[in-house]
């Protein structure tokens, strides 16, 4: 059902940026697959400082096309840097998913949509769970701007190509491995 969704909302995508209604689909586009990810964030108060390193997620962008994450209803710690550079809540609104857009999307539409910088700190005295679907492109996909994107915005790609699981590996051991987003 979710990824149901996530097609539909590429499909969106793609009619909104001029392009053919399955410009993003099939294995030219990158057969696009999905990660599921249950995290949970501790009451930071429950950690004695001895023991306390960084807790909860540091500011990254998502790494594929698209992450929907489902939050606890109550519990405001996801936050969005808006173009101010400022740093908002992304309040939870019951029965709605936070859409982010990922760093590949921005690839395919040479940059007409930018992933959002986001973290999330639980300085709540609650522990929060969230469930956060990752619509991904096929690891081995060669992701380039599509032509109708870089018509739209001055005819040369921004962006080198990038074959997505590389990017993705990059990534995971800046963010996991080496502590940096
Ligand atoms: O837990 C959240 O609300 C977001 C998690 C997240 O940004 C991620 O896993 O990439
Ligand atoms: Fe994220």
């Amino acid at each position: 059902m979710v990824t149901d969704l996530s097609r539909k909302i590429m499909r969106g995508i793609a009619l909104a940026l001029g392009a053919p209604v399955d410009a993003f689909e099939g294995y030219c586009a990158g057969d696009a697959f999905w990660v599921l990810r249950l995290l949970s964030y501790p009451v930071s108060t429950d950690i004695p400082d001895s023991e306390r390193t960084d807790t909860g997620c540091g500011a990254h962008t998502d790494y594929g096309l698209l992450t929907l994450v489902n939050q606890d209803d109550e519990i405001k710690a996801l936050e969005v840097q808006n173009r101010s550079g400022e740093w908002v809540y992304a309040v939870p609104l019951p029965g709605t998913f936070v859409c982010n857009i990922g760093d590949m999307l921005k690839v395919w539409s040479n940059g007409i949509y930018e992933p959002t910088l986001h973290r999330v700190t639980n300085k709540t005295p609650f522990y929060r769970v969230s469930v956060a679907y990752f619509y991904e492109s096929n690891f081995d996909a060669c992701i380039e701007p599509v032509e109708c994107c870089k018509q739209k915005t001055g005819g040369v790609a921004k962006y080198d190509n990038i074959v997505y699981g590389e990017h993705l590996v990059k990534k995971v051991q800046n963010n996991f491995v080496k502590g940096r987003y």
